[in-house]
Parts: C-alpha cells; sequence; structure tokens
C-alpha cells in the first residue's frame, strides 16, 4: 500500500458526454479536503468524439484498440506537466454499464498510464463495487460528504450532478464518515444532458443546447413528458444508477416535435427526472446545490427552481468548481484507496458492505 497521508492528487474524469478530459488537483488526506489546486481542460476533436461514440455499448474483448488510443492520448496531455502531483485518480471512459448484467466498463489501462506520468495510478474505481453487489455508480457521493464539511454545512445539503446523466448526494454533514448510517443518500436521477445533446447533434449538427436558447423559445409536451415519468426506473428506490443510453429511446418521444418543443420537453424530463429523484431525500435539504455541464442551461435550472422549494444554486455560490468537482472527486478517491479507506457503501451504491475500489499501479509495475 502507498504510504499516503495528506497528499496533492490529481484526478481525471471523462463524462459520458463525451466533450474531453477534466484534470484537477486536489489536498486531501482521503478523509478532509485542505484545498484545491490547478486544472486544464483537454477536450476531445470531433474525430476523436466520433471514435469514442462508436465504442459505447462495448465490452473488453472487443476491438477498441482506436478508442483506447484516443483516451490514453487524451489524459497523457491533461495530465502531463501537474509536477506536485504524488497520487493520480483515473476514472477513464464508461462505454458500457450493466451493474446487474455484464458489469461495467472504463476503458482506460492505470497502468499503461502510470508508466507514462511516472506517477503512481489509482484506477478501475467501479468494478469491485459491481462485483460486491452495489451499482458501481456513483461514486462522487463520498467525495461530495467531504465537500457537504468543506464548505461549513450544518445541516443536509444536496449535490447534483447534471453531466450526460445526472446524479444526486443528499448529504448529513452532522455524520462522522460517509458510511456511517444516515450520512448520505445517492442515486443517478435520469437523463441529464446526454438526450438533449443527441437531438442537437440529429437536428442541428451542433453539441448542445448552447444556454437552453431552443428550448427556450419551445412548449413541453405534457403527454411526452407523462410517458417518459412512467418509466419503470422512477418508481425504483435507491441505489440506483444509468448507463449513458438507458433513455436514449426519449428521442422516438419527441420525433414528430418541432426542434424547439423538442428541446424543451428534454430539458423538462431531466429536470423531471431530478424531482422525483428530490422525494428520496430522508429531509429536504436546504440547499441544492449544482455541479456540471447542465448548471450552465438557465432554462433546465429555471424549471427546477420553479418546483423546489429550496435553494438551487450552483457549485459556484459555495467556492466550489462546478467544471472541475468530478475530475476533483476522484483524486479524493484516489487518496481513499491508497489509503485503504472506503469509497461506497450500501447507502450509496447498494453494495454488500463499505467497500475500497480500486486498481493502484506504480510506475515500473507493482
Ligand atoms: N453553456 C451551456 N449551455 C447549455 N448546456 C451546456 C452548457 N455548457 C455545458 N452544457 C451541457 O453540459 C454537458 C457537459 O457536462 P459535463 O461536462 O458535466 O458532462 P460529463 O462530465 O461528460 O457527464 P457525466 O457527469 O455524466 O459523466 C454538455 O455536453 C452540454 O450538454
Ligand atoms: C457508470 C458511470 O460512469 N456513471 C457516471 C455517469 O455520469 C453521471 C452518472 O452517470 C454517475 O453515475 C457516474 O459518474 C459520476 C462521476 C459518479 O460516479 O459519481
Amino acid at each position: 500500500m502507498l504510504k499516503a497521508g495528506r497528499l496533492w492528487a490529481l484526478g481525471a474524469m471523462s463524462g459520458t458526454s463525451l466533450d474531453g478530459v477534466d484534470a484537477a488537483m486536489i489536498d486531501t488526506d482521503g478523509e478532509a479536503i485542505y484545498g484545491f489546486g490547478a486544472s486544464r481542460y483537454r477536450p476531445y476533436s470531433a474525430g476523436e468524439q466520433a471514435v469514442l461514440a462508436a465504442a459505447l455499448g462495448r465490452w473488453p474483448g472487443d476491438d477498441l484498440d482506436a478508442a483506447a488510443r484516443v483516451v490514453m492520448q487524451a489524459h497523457i496531455e491533461a495530465l502531463s506537466g501537474f509536477d506536485a502531483a504524488q497520487l493520480v485518480g483515473f476514472h477513464g471512459q464508461t462505454l458500457a454499464h450493466e451493474p446487474q448484467g455484464r458489469g461495467t466498463h472504463q476503458l482506460g489501462d492505470g497502468a499503461a498510464l502510470a508508466e507514462a506520468l511516472g506517477v503512481p495510478v489509482v484506477w478501475n474505481f467501479r468494478s469491485a463495487d459491481v462485483r460486491l453487489g452495489g451499482q458501481g455508480a456513483p461514486l462522487a457521493p463520498f467525495f461530495h460528504f467531504a465537500c457537504a464539511k468543506y464548505i461549513g454545512a450544518d445541516v443536509p445539503v444536496a449535490f447534483l450532478n447534471l453531466g450526460g446523466v445526472g446524479n444526486l448526494t443528499w448529504v448529513d454533514p452532522g455524520a462522522r464518515r460517509p458510511e456511517d448510517d444516515g450520512a448520505l443518500i445517492a442515486f443517478d436521477t435520469g437523463p441529464a444532458n446526454a438526450p438533449i445533446n443527441d437531438l442537437m447533434m440529429a437536428r442541428r449538427g451542433v453539441p448542445y443546447d448552447e444556454g437552453g436558447r431552443l428550448a427556450r423559445g419551445g412548449t413541453v409536451a405534457e403527454g411526452a413528458l407523462e410517458m417518459f415519468l412512467d418509466e419503470a426506473y422512477f418508481l425504483k428506490m435507491p441505489p440506483k444508477s444509468l448507463d449513458r443510453d438507458a433513455f436514449a429511446d426519449m428521442i422516438g418521444l419527441v420525433g414528430e416535435l418541432s426542434d424547439a418543443d423538442a428541446a424543451a420537453t428534454l430539458t423538462a424530463m431531466s429536470a423531471a427526472g431530478v424531482l422525483r429523484g428530490m422525494e428520496h431525500c430522508p429531509a429536504p435539504p436546504a440547499r441544492l446545490l449544482v455541479t456540471g455541464g447542465g448548471r450552465h442551461n438557465p432554462v433546465m435550472m429555471d424549471m427546477l427552481r420553479a418546483a423546489l422549494d429550496c435553494e438551487v444554486a450552483p457549485v459556484e455560490d459555495v467556492g466550489l468548481d462546478g467544471d472541475m468537482l468530478e475530475a476533483q472527486a476522484f483524486g479524493y478517491l484516489a487518496v481513499r484507496v491508497a489509503r485503504g479507506l472506503p469509497t461506497s457503501c450500501a447507502s450509496t451504491t447498494g453494495v454488500r458492505a463499505a467497500v475500497s475500489g480500486g486498481t493502484l499501479s506504480r510506475p515500473g509495475g507493482g
């Protein structure tokens, strides 16, 4: 085991939106957060995105050489030059996620990355959790618990990540440890940006609905929204998680609508998933702190604000960086793995017992 006390870890996330790699430094002992450091965003080119999109849904053993080259090259570029980094947390690119079926698949070779960077790398964060009956996702909740302490929250707060998929963490900052009973509730809320992005690409040839401008001019199709909310997923109790394309057929529900009405309806569906999710919070949070790219979509944010009693604010309002929070999360989780501390528990993924998920690879092997 790496001798890890407090150290500077460099986390890297390549999310389900396939937009690029986020890399960010965090100063932590795997329990408290002491501060945040430099960060970098390394976008995927259109060509790289196409290679990754073609690999979605694939499993180890499939021909993934081209996608693997894209992931490794982008990460080496994103993670080079952070001279203070003592440990790297490497999420990789999720290609497929079937926790109750074939497992979960994050593309990327942490051992090769450790060689390339000359720094130990923690990777393969989700598999151990899935092997022990967990969902393998979401994993940011243990980090959200530390964030709640870092921002000095003294009443329950919730974190909402609006990425390709949405995920929600309710935190009681009065708990001592994240794995303690009642400290956390976490789960994926439903699709967030992925179906909107897919619609925008199909209808307009652009990657996303910038500022929610298209949705703003449309009308929500209530019938389609109701059909969406009838999905069995919304009746399931947490923990629960989703593959990026679990709701890909939503595009079909809006197929007959104008571009603007379709965008408005998909945006309302994502918000509605969050609203359903909020019903699982054991007590109303004082604030819903929003991270991920969806916080830049004022239409989605307005829909949440209109329907919720609590304050809805981007995480920037409490001094956090919503573009880098997930990268920081995997730096934080890497230190926990290096220290043998758990990274998930029954209330975050449904895993049988709290587990420290991740593989540590050092340069030179071992
Ligand atoms: N200005 C904006 N207006 C509207 N939407 C935006 C804006 N900026 C970002 N987004 C949305 O946010 C998405 C990127 O979000 P983010 O980087 O959080 O996703 P991710 O990390 O890939 O996803 P996940 O958390 O699911 O792994 C974009 O693809 C887009 O849909
Ligand atoms: C399997 C997988 O990669 N899931 C991602 C995805 O993106 C958002 C949501 O779905 C969440 O469950 C998870 O990522 C975040 C970082 C998490 O594990 O907390």
